[in-house]
């Protein structure tokens, strides 16, 4: 069955159609794909914020106890010294070495303090251990000093970081009033702590390398910071330059707090927590870097997308891969109706028949095959191919034939004589081969070749005799000849030759035409012909040249009869339609086969000769060609 263009171009819809599935198949896998890998990093990523909030809140509570108890024992150390020199001033001149030894007591029980002084109550700092001899250093401008001379009460006052003028370095002061015994400001008793003396407290947490602790004042004045990467350079103590998210933090949550920025010293990315250092005006912050801390999230991440990439590509390739195979078998199929089209194109032609044959019964026809032999088709499937032959032994002889030929491997090719429903003869090159996939099944192949043969037989009519007279010509009397000679040899009976010419044939052309001449000879030919029997031979070798053979002689006599009755029905006058009847006679010379007369060249030339030796007797007269031969 013939593909069709509208069942191609379905495939071709199916193959589109599966080419959208496959794709939509490769979206919702990649969608869902993807949807989960999002999801699951999502809920890990808030995990790791989880740990990372419990992490810095860990470590600034831990840090928060450590401040408050340094802080603490600095206000116990200022408390105890306050204490001791109370109302010093109000019995009389200071006893500075009295003072020195309550300083260096307190100062030497709190190591954290860096230096510890007492001042009048107009700020000059009493001399002691550390201030240059002849040298006055007032405080009376310094911003705490004036908090705890104007504040009545005798709280702790603890400074923005300040650049201590004696040590020169960066300090927090932690100060307390010191009163006379009328209850006036007499001075302050202050604690200088240097910013270093937390970045010991700082290095013992583990914050990573990009980690960052900071302890601001109140107002937000960075006291003291410490990055283990030592990012961004040295701190700039007494900066009060903040994120904004830290700032909106404190707004809302002033105590403590949680939040995440990039911090403008260091550009770094952070996870933060704070808490106020009560009682004292401070904020400790400890903040982990999100590059860090995420680093094993973000490993995980790449893994599952990596994963998930590879699924994917995965399962693309795979997609590729049946669709090309799609492809190929929709390409396959396309080229096997087209085959098969062709094949039927074939098939259906109206020059070459094609049979298919089981057991010499038709199993299928084609059409040229209801041509060439005029059965209808329905006449010849299920029938046997005996319909197509003239008889049941022509049937015979070629099943025979053919499936000897097959059965042993190979085709057989012929030309058939078979039969017309209508009788006539027709010639075919049969070609028939067994069919590999089909037990039994012969498939054969047949091509009319009725005209050719014709032809074929014309032309070698035409090359064994003569057009005028129908007779065999000088080439087939040779072959005859020969065939009688090798069969003579073999026979007891005896084989002559006549040569035979006309006597006064041309004047017969000369005056009534070449038409009355051709008539003549036709006539000659068919009288001799009417006297000769049926195994004999008469042969024009030339214009008005004959030959004859006798192959089954009793004897010579046998022979020269015959030769008096053909000299004697050539004589008779031969009638010519329109014209006066016609007279010829013939000079005959015979040669007898025998030990000198033994080829054809022979007999024919002895034959020759003694045909000229009767003409020159006057012809109408037969010549024997041996030398005792008597003239008929
Ligand atoms: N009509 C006709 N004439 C032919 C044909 N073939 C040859 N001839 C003629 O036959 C004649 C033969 O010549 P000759 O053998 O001399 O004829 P003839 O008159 O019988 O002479 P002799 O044989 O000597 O007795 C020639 O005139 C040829 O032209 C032919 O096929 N048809």
């Amino acid at each position: 069955m013939p593909a069709t263009g509208a069942s191609r171009s379905l495939k071709a819809r199916e193959l589109r159609r599966f080419a959208r599935w496959l794709v939509a198949v490769n979206l919702i896998v990649g969608a869902m794909l993807g949807l989960t890998v999002f999801h699951s990093l999502r809920t890990s990523r808030q995990i790791h914020e989880a740990r990372a909030r419990t992490a810095t809140e860990n470590l600034v509570e831990g840090l928060k106890a450590g401040i408050w108890a340094k802080l603490n024992r600095v206000d116990g150390a200022l408390l105890s010294t306050g204490f001791r020199l109370k109302h010093i001033g109000s019995r009389g001149p200071l006893d500075l070495a009295f003072v020195k030894q309550v300083l260096a007591e307190q100062k030497s029980l709190v190591p954290e303090i860096e230096s510890l002084w007492i001042t009048d109550a107009l700020g000059n700092v009493q001399p002691g251990a550390g201030v240059p001899p002849f040298q006055t250093v007032n405080l009376g401008d310094r911003e705490y000093f004036r908090r705890v001379r104007d504040e009545a009460a005798d709280a702790l006052v603890v400074s923005e970081p300040t650049h201590a003028r004696i040590s020169k370095k960066w300090v927090l002061v932690l100060a307390r009033r010191l009163s006379n015994l009328d209850g006036s400001f007499a001075g302050i008793v202050y604690a200088n702590v240097a910013v270093e003396e937390f970045h010991d407290l700082f290095k013992s947490l583990s914050v990573g390398r990009q980690g960052a602790v900071t302890l601001r004042t109140e107002s937000l004045r960075l006291v003291a910071r410490y990055t283990p990467g030592d990012n961004g350079g040295p701190p700039p103590v007494g900066s009060a330059n903040v994120s904004p998210e830290l700032a909106a933090s404190l707004k809302v949550s002033p105590a403590q707090g949680f939040f995440v920025s990039r911090t403008k010293l260091d550009n770094i990315e952070r996870t933060n927590s704070y808490r106020r250092v009560h009682p004292f005006p401070l904020y400790v912050l400890a903040g982990l870097a999100t590059a860090e801390f995420f680093s094993q999230w973000r490993a995980d991440a790449a893994v599952q997308v990596a994963l998930a990439s590879v699924l994917m590509l995965v399962l693309l390739g795979a997609s590729c891969g049946v669709y090309r195979s799609r492809v190929r078998q929709y390409r396959a199929q396309q080229e096997v109706s087209r085959l098969v089209d062709e094949q039927g194109l074939m098939l259906n032609n109206e020059l070459i028949g094609i049979l298919r044959l089981k057991a010499g019964q038709i199993m299928w026809a084609n059409k040229a095959i209801e041509t060439m032999f005029g059965h209808p088709l329905q006449d010849l499937v299920g029938y046997t191919t005996r319909v197509l032959c003239g008889d049941d032994e022509a049937y015979d002889r070629l099943g025979k034939a053919a499936y000897t030929h097959l059965a042993s491997g190979s085709p057989f090719r012929a030309q058939l004589l078979l039969r017309k429903k209508n009788g006539s003869p027709i010639w075919v090159d049969a070609s028939g081969a067994l069919m590999a996939d089909r037990a039994g099944e012969s498939l054969w192949v047949m091509l009319d070749v009725t005209q050719t043969r014709l032809q074929q037989q014309e032309i070698e009519r035409a090359a064994l005799y003569d057009s005028l007279t129908g007779l065999p010509n000088r080439r087939l009397l040779h072959e005859r000849l020969e065939l009688c000679l090798h069969g003579r040899r073999r026979s007891e009976h005896l084989l002559a030759v006549a040569f035979m010419d006309l006597d006064g044939f041309k004047p017969i052309n000369d005056t009534h035409g070449h038409e009355t001449g051709d008539v003549v000879l036709c006539t000659v030919a068919r009288r001799m012909q009417a006297g000769m029997r049926a195994g004999d031979t008469i042969a024009r070798i030339g214009g008005d040249e004959f030959v004859l053979i006798f192959a089954d002689l009793k004897g010579q006599e046998d022979c020269m009869s015959t030769l008096e009755r053909i000299l004697a029905v050539i004589r008779e006058p031969i009638p010519v339609l329109g014209k006066s009847p016609c007279a010829v006679s013939a000079s005959i010379g015979v040669a007898f086969l025998d030990e000198e007369h033994a080829t054809a060249c022979t007999l024919l030339a002895t034959a020759d000769v003694a045909m000229y030796r009767a003409k020159k007797a006057g012809g109408n007269q037969v010549c024997c060609g041996e030398a005792e031969a008597c003239v008929v």
